[in-house]
C-alpha cells in the first residue's frame, strides 16, 4: 500500500536509527556537507533532519504510528487542504494521511506529488458522507538539503475547472532538550489568538519571549525569523509572505497523557512552529497556482 520495494531500500541505516519498519517506503536525502534527511512517501512527510555531526534536529515520537492507517505523529506533516478542524475534512486535511509519488529526486533533493486520484474517496467526505472536496488539484512538497538548512516548499496548482480555496501548514516538530528550557524570540510584540482558552478566545499580546509552561496552542501573525534558543543549538525558522500565520503548539504534560503516540514525557522533547496559511483561504481559480514553504537553519 505504502509504494514500492525499491525506494523503501534506498535507506538501511537510517531506516535502524529512525526504528522504521523493515519495508517502509522513505527517500534518503544527504548534503555534500554531510547533512541527511529522510522523507516518508507516506503523506510527504519528512521524519528526520540530522546535522553534519549527527544531531537530530526534528522530533519524530517512538510511539508514532508507521503503518500508512493514520498520521504521523512527528517530522514535518503537510496540512492541507485544511487545517485542524476549520473546515469538513478531516483533521489537517487528507494530505497527511495518504501516500504521494515522487516525481524527480537527485541526492539533496526530492519533489513528491498529490492529486486527487491518489485521495481515497472517504477521505473527500464530510463526517456525515457527504461530498466535501471535489476539485482537482496537483500538489508538490519539495525537500531541500543544504548545509545547516532545511527547505520544504509547497506547490499547489489548480489543474480543474473550478475554483477552489484551502488553509494550510507545515506543522514542523522540532527537537528540544528540554521544552521548560526553551525560549522563542522573534514574536515580541505581536497579538496573537490563544486557542488554549477555549470558547472564549483572547488576543493577548506577546511580552518578550514565548516561553512553555502547560499546554500552548497560539495562532502569530506570521513570525519571519522565529528563533529557538537553548544551550545545543539554535534553529532559524523562516517562512515566505504567502504564509501569514505562524502557529506555535506544544501540548504539555496533561495533553500529551492523553494523545496515544507520544510518550509520557514525550511533551519535553518538541515544540511545533508551523509555518500556515489559516485566517484568510488561498483561493486559486482553474490554472492558477500558489506556492508556500517553510525554511529550518541551525546554528
Ligand atoms: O494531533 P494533531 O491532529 O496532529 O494536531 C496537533 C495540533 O496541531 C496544531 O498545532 C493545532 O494548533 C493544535 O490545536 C493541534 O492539537
Amino acid at each position: 500500500m505504502l509504494g514500492t520495494e525499491e525506494l523503501s531500500l534506498r535507506s538501511p541505516a537510517m531506516r535502524g536509527a529512525l526504528n522504521l519498519p523493515a519495508d517502509y517506503p522513505v527517500v534518503r536525502l544527504q548534503a555534500r556537507t554531510g547533512e541527511q534527511a529522510v522523507v516518508s512517501l507516506f503523506g510527504a512527510q519528512v521524519l528526520s533532519w540530522t546535522d553534519a555531526d549527527e544531531r537530530e534536529l526534528l522530533y519524530l515520537s517512538p510511539k508514532a504510528t508507521l503503518d500508512g492507517s493514520v498520521a504521523i505523529r512527528g517530522g514535518i506533516p503537510v496540512c492541507w487542504p485544511q487545517f485542524n478542524r476549520r473546515g469538513p475534512l478531516v483533521k489537517h486535511g487528507f494530505a497527511r494521511v495518504v501516500p504521494w509519488q515522487v516525481i524527480e529526486q537527485s541526492e539533496s533533493a526530492v519533489t513528491l506529488r498529490l492529486t486527487r486520484a491518489d485521495v481515497p474517496e472517504g477521505l473527500l467526505q464530510d463526517a456525515d458522507g457527504a461530498m466535501a472536496w471535489l476539485h482537482d488539484f496537483e500538489v508538490d512538497l519539495t525537500v531541500r538539503l543544504a548545509s545547516a538548512r532545511l527547505n520544504v516548499e509547497l506547490a499547489v496548482r489548480n489543474t480543474g475547472t473550478t475554483a477552489f480555496a484551502f488553509t494550510t501548514a507545515l506543522h514542523s516538530y522540532l527537537a528540544v532538550d528540554a521544552i521548560d528550557a526553551l525560549a522563542i524570540s522573534g514574536a515580541e510584540g505581536q497579538r496573537y489568538w490563544d486557542a488554549v482558552a477555549g470558547a472564549d478566545p483572547e488576543y493577548p499580546v506577546q511580552q518578550g519571549d514565548i516561553v512553555f509552561q502547560g499546554e500552548v496552542d497560539r495562532v502569530y501573525p506570521a513570525l519571519p525569523r522565529a528563533t529557538l534558543q537553548q544551550s545545543s543549538h539554535w534553529l532559524r525558522v523562516s517562512q515566505p509572505a504567502s504564509m501569514e500565520q505562524t502557529v506555535v503548539w506544544n501540548p504539555g504534560a496533561a495533553l500529551c497523557a492523553t494523545l496515544h503516540d507520544l510518550p509520557a514525557d514525550g511533551y519535553h522533547r518538541f515544540v511545533c512552529v508551523e509555518a500556515a496559511q489559516i485566517d484568510t483561504p488561498v483561493r486559486l481559480e482553474p490554472g492558477q497556482g500558489w506556492l508556500g514553504g517553510q525554511t529550518l537553519q541551525v546554528a
